[in-house]
């Protein structure tokens, strides 16, 4: 079939975008991957889906596979480009929507400036939901109960890293590094990625502190590896320095492709991601 695609960004993590409500679109795990294979496709971190919502509240449903052709639950840079695509292709006239996504509803809203604020729901610490094993972990550290100390074993070497475990819908380990450029993001990224703690694997995150109101930080993404930018990797890491009480609302975050901005006002409260979308180029392909 011929296939109708819009290449998009926020902040240089990159997506194709497709229009389910006017194609028919019905793909094997191996063909979402190949679709997002920078090689033999048409390239992405991502794949989002827009679809009708069976849900009355909501405007559409948006359903996210990573580049190994997963499903996953919620993607924050991906629901900005996601409120641009259905404003420019027409598919709704509203500049602000409710979305349903595996992980409940998520509100985009289209701002003046060409940028887009998404409420991205509230975090989650229960390690049940995130999933998290706590089985035969070590002692938590005093001060904060996200916070969890995670072995990793590197060439027969074992080390210790302190990661704050939460869930944006999707699982997250952020932990604070001296400076984002040195860490050890390539050769730790994976381990933390497939650590037996984490049944559903995770996103891991380095998180360089700047001052109370701005950090850098580098995501290596479940299912993607490094991307230049993470939104959900960005509420995941300021989520866990205000509750560390490293960072105050709101939080100015650098990743390595653009600006994101987050603001929370603490647990039980929604998380806002602010940042761009960008519109690359439309396609068309045979798969
Ligand atoms: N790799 C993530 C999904 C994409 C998240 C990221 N691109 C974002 O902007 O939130 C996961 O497997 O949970």
């Amino acid at each position: 079939m011929k296939l109708k695609f819009t290449k998009m960004h926020g902040a240089g993590n990159d997506f194709v975008v497709i229009d389910a409500i006017n194609q028919q679109i019905d793909f094997t795990t191996a063909q979402w991957k190949a679709l997002a294979d920078r090689r033999f496709g048409v390239g992405a971190d991502q794949l989002l889906v827009v679809e009708k919502s069976t849900n009355p509240s909501c405007d559409f449903r948006y359903r996210i596979f990573n580049n190994d052709g997963g499903e996953v639950e919620q993607c924050g840079n991906g629901a900005r480009a996601f409120a641009k695509f259905v404003a420019e292709k027409g598919l709704t006239e509203r500049r602000s929507i409710a979305v349903e996504t595996m992980s409940g509803i998520i509100a985009p809203r289209l701002e003046e400036d060409g940028s887009v604020t998404v409420d991205m729901g509230a975090p989650i610490f229960d390690t049940a939901l995130v999933p998290f094993d706590t089985e035969g972990l070590a002692g938590q550290p005093e001060g904060d109960d996200t916070l969890w100390p995670l072995v990793l074993e590197l060439a027969g070497e074992k080390e210790t890293v302190l990661v704050s475990v939460l869930s944006m819908g999707n699982p997250h380990a952020v932990q604070v590094v001296p400076d984002v450029d040195t860490a050890p993001v390539e050769l730790t990224g994976p381990l933390i990625e497939h650590h037996a703690h984490f049944p559903k694997r995770v996103n891991a995150g380095f998180m360089q502190l700047v001052n109370r109101q701005h950090i850098k930080l580098r995501v290596f993404e479940r299912g993607a590896g490094e991307t230049l930018a993470c939104g959900t990797g960005a509420c995941a890491a300021v989520v866990a320095g205000i509750r560390r009480g490293l960072l105050d609302s709101p939080v100015r975050v650098d990743a390595r492709g653009g600006e994101l901005s987050i603001a929370w006002a603490g647990d039980g409260e929604p998380v806002y991601l602010t940042g761009p979308a960008v519109t690359v180029f439309e396609g068309e392909i045979t798969v």
